[in-house]
């Protein structure tokens, strides 16, 4: 038995040198230094899937202060990077460095598209005129501040109001409340008088989609363990194909018409499509929904703040007119620093998502780190939004006066560095939607707070856990869903929502300048 225990102990030390022997040889010294490493490959393995993917900010956050760091897994390496400063040297290697072939891999998984769209999307991937470059050119365009966006916002704030409206108390679950009126709201804007979304079999089937893209992507045995996403999927690509089997898009937005012309021309088929709108339509909801929970939630379960906000609309974003309320959404994203700073803030504590990308040739960033070609590089937002250096001792707090402007003119602004709010990502995959989702967002809060009192039923509110985070989540997914009772605040008065200036950008990324002074 002691022999046997011996060859065994034996066996395993000598399995773990050679594999720090390999490690090493593998490993160049111009490389980000690799970590959780006492067994190479198998320690971090064993990590991943314990943790999940927290590991990739807690975990390899807190064991590791280094501004990048390697992960070396049996077939291929992920550097993550912490650094505040190198994430824009990052961003600039665009050729390099580039999410455009994980979003062909992507496309060919989780939209199941033929292999003739498969060819297409991967057409040229590196290239300005490919067709994963292209879309994306199409999509900024009628996402950024202009006519086209003008009309989206308007569409979308209107359907809310007219969701909100309610002259009787009604109990609710918050979140099933929200995830409804938004998915209606946006989706009516962007698909216009033929919405899918109309469709109750729509409706239905899309958590069952929604909830299953982590294995929808991962595709691994997906007879068993994708059985019921790629069945709610099908479901809706059948919709899908109605609506523009119908011409459905030729009443859509802009936004969906040049989409469509644009597939048109690079020969995508029908179903094809259907299947790329299908997997598209994650961008336009699945985040705004959370977003919108998580700010509703901090509003109304602290007094001082729903006070706050509800005093600020009224003074500035509110005209009253006998029994007539208009709620000026352009003074709402303009003219209310409580409820904006709030929403930033909602951003920095809830906003998970990671930024993943493909190194497509070796190259060398800050001139230092060697990355090698074919690996991985991750950029978790939420490292950014705890770090105390740049947030303060009350990283942890949510503190909704945070992000609001210093007007107590003591001496020169002291500004953070904005490079940490990742709320929206950065770089070239800046999301195009922040402009449209961020309207969307506080017109929900503004109309919802200030048309109801909403109490919890429990009798005091309790933050929902949201402990886990997923693949395809840019925000934290909440455990249970809460039930509120939403009671009518004025109930003879009419609401409306209008637009008093138009072309206005929301300052809510580095790059359009957002305000992070202390
Ligand atoms: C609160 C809501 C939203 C959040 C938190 C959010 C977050 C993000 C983030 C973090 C990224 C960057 C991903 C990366 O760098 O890998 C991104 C990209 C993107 N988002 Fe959003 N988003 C939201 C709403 C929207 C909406 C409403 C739309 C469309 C109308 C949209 C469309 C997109 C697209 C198309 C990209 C990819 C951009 C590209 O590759 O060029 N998003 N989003």
């Amino acid at each position: 038995m002691i022999s046997y225990i011996a060859t065994l102990l034996a066996g395993i030390t000598a399995l773990v040198f050679l594999l720090h022997m390999f490690l090493r040889l593998t490993q160049d010294a111009r490389e980000p230094p690799s970590v959780d490493t006492e067994v190479p490959f198998l320690s971090v393995l064993a990590r991943i899937g314990w943790r999940g993917l927290s590991y990739w900010d807690k975990h390899a956050y807190v064991r590791s202060q280094l501004p990048i760091f390697t992960i070396r897994l049996p077939y291929f390496r992920i550097y993550v990077v912490n650094s505040t400063k190198l994430i824009p040297i990052v961003q600039r290697h665009v050729e390099t460095i580039s999410f455009s072939p994980i979003m062909v891999e992507m496309s060919a998984r989780f939209m199941a598209v033929s292999n003739k769209t498969s060819d297409i999307i991967r057409r040229d991937p590196m290239d300005d005129h490919g067709f994963v470059a292209g879309v994306s050119q199409t999509t900024h365009v009628d996402l950024s501040p202009g006519q086209s966006l003008d009309s989206l916002n308007e569409e979308s704030v209107r359907t809310l109001s007219g969701a909100l409206e309610s002259s009787a108390s009604a109990v609710v679950n918050m979140r099933e409340w929200i995830d409804k009126e938004i998915t209606m709201a946006t989706t009516e804007a962007i698909y216009g008088p033929l919405n899918p979304f109309r469709d109750p079999a729509v409706i239905s089937a899309w958590p069952d989609y929604e909830n299953g893209l982590a294995p929808l992507l991962l595709n691994v045995l997906p007879a068993i363990t994708a059985r019921r996403p790629a069945k709610a999927r099908e479901t809706l690509v059948r919709a899908y194909k109605r609506y523009y089997a119908q011409g459905g898009h030729l009443q859509a937005s802009p936004f969906i018409q040049h989409r469509y012309e644009f597939y048109l021309q690079r020969g995508v088929p029908l179903e094809d499509i259907a299947r790329i709108e299908v997997g598209a339509a994650v961008g336009l909801i699945s985040n705004t929904k959370p977003a919108t929970f998580w700010l509703l939630y901090h509003v109304c379960s602290d007094e001082l703040l729903l006070n706050a906000c509800r005093q600020e609309l009224m003074s500035n974003a509110v005209h009253t007119r006998k029994h007539t309320r208009t709620l000026d959404m352009t003074r709402v994203k303009g003219s209310c620093p409580v409820l904006f700073s709030a929403f930033k803030e909602t951003f920095r504590c809830h906003g998970v998502g990671i930024a993943i990308r493909q190194v497509v040739e070796d190259d060398v960033v800050d001139n230092r780190y060697l990355l090698k070609r074919g690996s991985y590089l991750l950029i978790p937002a939420q490292v950014q939004h705890r770090q105390r250096s740049i947030w303060g001792e009350n990283v942890d707090e949510f503190d909704h006066n945070r992000f609001l402007p210093d007007e107590s003119n003591r001496g020169p602004k002291r500004r953070r560095n904005p490079v940490a709010f990742r709320g929206f990502g950065g770089g070239a995959t800046l999301c195009p939607g922040r402009h449209f989702a961020a309207t969307e967002v506080l017109a929900f809060v503004a109309l919802a707070i200030l048309r109801f009192d909403i109490r919890p039923r429990s009798g005091r509110w309790v933050m929902p856990s949201a402990a886990n985070i997923r693949l395809d989540t840019m925000f934290h997914r909440l455990d249970h869903d809460p039930a509120v009772t939403l009671i009518p605040r004025e109930g003879s008065t009419e609401w409306r929502v209008m637009f008093s200036g138009l072309d206005e950008p929301m300052r809510v990324s580095v790059e359009d300048g957002i305000d992070v002074a202390e």
